[in-house]
């Protein structure tokens, strides 16, 4: 039976990309769509990419109706409006994919301290899986609600968790640096993404306070069990998709080389993530829910590099594979 697919939220670019992969799907099916802005258009008139090939109505979000309609929904709407709808759905019996950072977090006390808002649903704040399936494929095979990772920190989790279970580099000084290309931000229009704001030019952004670094911390914490301390610095770069992440740790003993085996022996049985002799570049995942790793000795240093899309694994091709382990697919279905 085809897994019918709903999607919240349907005019940004996480919802176009799970449009985009669900076409080639070849056991789910986009059958409905919501916005609250393009009532009574079709997806295709709000994305022209799919024209021709995807002609499903966009409807004002009635959670029973959507409900009925489908067996999972991926709700792509922004943090704090996303739990709200969340919960709703799954009042109406749905399973559901979000796409927000409304349930990654163990706590509610951090959750409230970084996102700067009251959680509209504390009780499944630390009850809902965590939607890596590297790690926690099990638990969301079960779920009705699963916490789609953050574009950044799937670039750092899964390079650093194993590390840090093994204790092959230290817990308390990591530095994270990141580069994302612009549809990190969203589809909607702010002055910091105009063409004249990241053309030609490279800035660093959200210093020292940015939300991704108490998800990694804590989703490294919870993978790895050690406590780990990091500076995290996102910079905006002039390209549409991908982020590489430049990793430095340091070593307890160890080296690049073991470094290596061990995200090997790890990852032998993930299909989307390689440990790669190359230095990995944000155009060797375009599109696709790879993940590509390196290590280098650098001096007192090992460096880590990671490339993903932040699009596909990095959110939207992510929630595919965890909707395949929901369902009993295959991970790599339509990916
Ligand atoms: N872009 C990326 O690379 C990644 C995004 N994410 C997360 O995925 C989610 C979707 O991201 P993305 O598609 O990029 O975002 P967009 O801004 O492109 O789209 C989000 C959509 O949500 C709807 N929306 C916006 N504000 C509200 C609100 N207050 N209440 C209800 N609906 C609202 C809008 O649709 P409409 O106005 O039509 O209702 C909008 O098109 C976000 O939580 C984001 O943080 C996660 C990882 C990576
Ligand atoms: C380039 C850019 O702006 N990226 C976004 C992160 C991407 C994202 O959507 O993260 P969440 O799912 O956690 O909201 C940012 O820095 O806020």
């Amino acid at each position: 039976m085809t897994l019918r697919v709903g999607i919240v939220g349907a005019t940004g670019y996480t919802a176009l990309e799970v449009a985009r992969l669900l076409l080639a799907h070849p056991e789910a099916e986009l059958v409905a769509a919501t916005s609250r802005a393009e009532d009574g258009k079709s997806i295709a008139e709000i994305h022209p990419s799919l024209a021709g090939r995807c002609d499903v109505p966009i409807e004002t979000l009635d959670p029973a109706e959507l409900a009925k309609k489908c067996d999972v929904v991926m709700c792509c709407l922004p943090h704090g409006a996303s739990a709200e709808t969340c919960k709703q759905l799954i009042d109406h019996n749905v399973r559901v994919i979000d796409f927000s950072a409304d349930f990654r977090l163990s706590s509610q006390a951090t959750y409230e301290k970084w996102y700067g808002v009251d959680h509209p649903w504390p009780e499944r704040i630390g009850k809902t899986v965590y939607g890596l399936p590297e790690f926690y494929a099990e638990q969301i095979r079960d779920a009705d609600l699963v916490a789609n990772p953050g574009c950044y920190p799937t670039s750092a989790i899964l390079p650093l968790a194993p590390l840090i279970a093994k204790q092959l580099i230290e817990a308390n000084d990591i530095i994270v640096d990141s580069k994302s290309g612009v549809s990190g931000a969203g589809r909607s229009a702010k002055v910091g993404t105009l063409y004249c704001e990241v053309n030609e030019s490279i800035a660093a952004y959200g210093v020292g306070s940015h939300r991704h670094q108490p998800e990694m911390a804590d989703l490294v914490h919870r993978i790895g069990g050690q406590e780990i301390s990091l500076v995290f610095t996102p910079h905006l770069t002039p390209m549409d998709r991908g982020i590489l992440s430049t990793i430095y740790v340091r070593p307890r003993g160890g080296n690049a080389k073991q470094v290596m085996e061990c995200w090997r022996e790890q990852y032998a049985d993930c299909p989307f993530v390689t440990p790669v002799d190359h230095l990995p570049a944000t155009k060797h995942v375009a599109g696709t829910n790879h993940v590509q790793l390196t290590a280098r000795d650098a001096g007192d240093r090992i460096v880590l590099v990671c490339a993903i899309d932040n699009l596909t694994k990095g959110a939207s091709g992510a929630a595919i594979q965890n909707m395949n382990v929901m369902f009993g697919l295959p991970q790599t279905a339509g990916l």
